[in-house]
């Protein structure tokens, strides 16, 4: 009996040592940066914490103070950049610090399955033929703004008749109507496809839900190995995403077969649905590569303006004097809201606005962190300084980096639009000059940025144009003002209280 307990005894320390070594042992190199202890990442599984706090009390100082930190995430060492110059080199040599998404990185995950290998994970020639197809799609100049507008009035419609039911001064939870709203412009603008997502018992919500649910469980997030065994929650995870995939191509399809009821809509021939459509019929692509590109696409034009809502929300939720001076700069064009949601010309023209929406994007990047690069061979960042193994897996905190001090003064936590500018002009020639110098990064840089930031920034201004116009709001006194406790960085379960703006007072 005791020679058992002391060989499990054994094993158990064979087995720990193992782990340690296998995974939570910190690379040597580079030995000239601090490492942050593997057990900040496992903190929200034993807690229930706000990142904003973990990041303060644990990360915030090395990673500003070194520029660059030694960060364990999802089962593995990985260097964690934050200084302004040392990412726009890593924008700058995209072949020594090449795209390696989850594909490569976990093959086996459900993560992997769920997105595949698409454009914003590929390199070299691969994303050169998905970029081929894709960027006209998201680039062009005629999105159908008339449509955003009108989806962004059944937005208004829902809120209002949310607070309604909720009654005077108690707060509607508004994120589940924003993701209907993010997914309606998403599909239809974007992708030329039908869901209804405004509609409430639309099937692609509650399939959007499912499939965020059973892939974010912070448990094979942190330890995607785990997925490699057939756990019944992630067989589960792995039908939900088969579905959520056949669902978003069978959309795509009928609404561009001209015998089903759901082609009626006149979608642009140049649209990125099309576009794709187009590519695999043409055999540029196979089957799973559209799958793959539509998921992405979808996934990522939805879920990150969601987000940027969400937040801008808020930030203007505890800035009501911003609110009034954005009415005050609606009501000053002259034009009603209806027409002027619609008029993408004035729109991008108007200075406070595009402050509000730029210093929301600054404070909460809906990708706050994000680690999918890996060094083709050794590299030596900051001018030499630190040197880092081949094969090394780097990413970005746009989070500490929108925030950095030292780019953008001791008020860099805070609000304040007018660190912008105060004209269209000056503001734009400081969000590009922010941008080449990698101190504003909500949408990356260089050649593998963001294809979407138009089209997101259109969103943005017609939204934010429709709300102001509809209502005055604040912060739900009973709401408990905390962040997410992992993952995309944004405020938990927001509670706002709507107050209808007079009717003749502009809409
Ligand atoms: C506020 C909204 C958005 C933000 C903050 C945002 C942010 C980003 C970021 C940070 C990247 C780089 C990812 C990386 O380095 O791996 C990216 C790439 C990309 N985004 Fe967005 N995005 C937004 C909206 C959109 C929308 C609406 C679309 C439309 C489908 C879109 C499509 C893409 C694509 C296709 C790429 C890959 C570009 C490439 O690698 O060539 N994004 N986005």
């Amino acid at each position: 009996m005791l020679m058992v307990t002391a060989e499990l005894l054994l094993l158990a320390a064979v087995a720990v040592f193992l782990v340690y070594y296998l995974f939570l042992l910190p690379p040597k190199y580079p030995d000239n940066i601090p490492t942050i202890p593997f057990w900040v990442a496992l903190i929200p599984f034993f807690k229930d914490v706000d990142q904003s706090d973990i990041f303060r009390q644990y990360i915030d100082k090395p990673l500003r103070t070194h520029g660059a930190v030694k960060f364990f995430f999802a089962a593995q060492w990985n260097i964690l950049v934050h200084r302004p110059s040392y990412i726009a080199e890593i924008f700058k040599d995209e072949d020594l610090y090449e795209k390696s998404g989850n594909q490569r990185k976990i093959p086996h995950s459900v993560l992997a399955q769920f997105l595949g290998d698409n454009i914003i994970s590929s390199h070299g020639h691969v994303w050169k033929n998905y970029q081929s197809v894709i960027r006209p799609g998201l680039q062009r100049n005629n999105f159908e703004v008339d449509r955003l507008a009108s989806n962004a009035d059944k937005l208004c419609m829902l809120l209002g008749d949310a607070q309604l039911r909720r009654g005077k001064g108690r707060g509607v939870p508004v994120q589940e109507m924003l993701q209907q709203y993010s997914v309606a412009n998403c599909s239809e603008v974007m992708l030329q496809t039908k869901f209804d997502a405004l509609s409430t018992d639309a099937p692609i919500n509650s399939l959007q839900s499912a499939v965020k649910r059973e892939i974010f469980k912070p448990t094979f997030m942190n330890f995607p190995f785990l997925d490699r065994f057939p756990f019944p929650s992630r067989m589960r995870a792995r039908n939900t995403v088969n579905t959520f995939r056949a669902a978003l191509k069978e959309g795509l399809i009928a609404s561009h077969d001209a015998s089903s009821p759901k082609s009626s809509a006149p979608w642009p021939k140049e649209g990125l649905g099309r576009r794709m459509l187009d590519a695999h019929r043409y055999g540029l692509w196979d089957d799973k590569q559209l799958l793959d590109n539509l998921t992405v696409a979808f996934v990522a034009g939805q879920e990150n303006p969601q987000l940027c809502m969400i937040s801008t929300l808020y930030l203007l939720a505890k800035h009501p004097e911003s609110q009034a001076k954005l009415h005050n700069e609606l009501m000053s064009t002259g034009l009603p809201i209806s027409s002027l949601a619609q008029n993408t010309e004035v729109l991008s023209n108007l200075p406070f606005l595009t402050s509000v929406i730029l210093e929301s994007l600054r404070l909460f990047p809906p990708i706050g962190q994000l680690i999918n690069r890996r060094t083709s061979r050794d590299a030596f960042l900051g001018n030499g300084s630190i040197a880092i193994p081949s094969g090394t897996y780097v990413g970005y905190n746009c989070f500490s980096t929108g925030r950095d001090p030292v780019a953008w003064g001791p008020t860099a936590d805070e609000f304040d639009p007018s660190r912008w500018g105060t004209d269209a002009a000056s503001i734009q020639k400081q969000y590009r000059l922010r941008k080449s110098k990698a101190e504003f990064i909500a949408f990356h840089g260089g050649r593998r940025a963001c294809l979407g930031e138009k089209f997101a920034l259109l969103q943005m201004r017609v939204t934010v144009c429709k709300l102001v116009g509809s209502f005055t709001w604040g912060l739900d006194p009973a709401w408990d003002e905390r962040m997410t406790p992992a993952g995309p960085f944004f405020p938990r379960n927001l509670k706002v209280v709507f107050e209808k703006r007079d009717s003749t007072s502009g809409k």
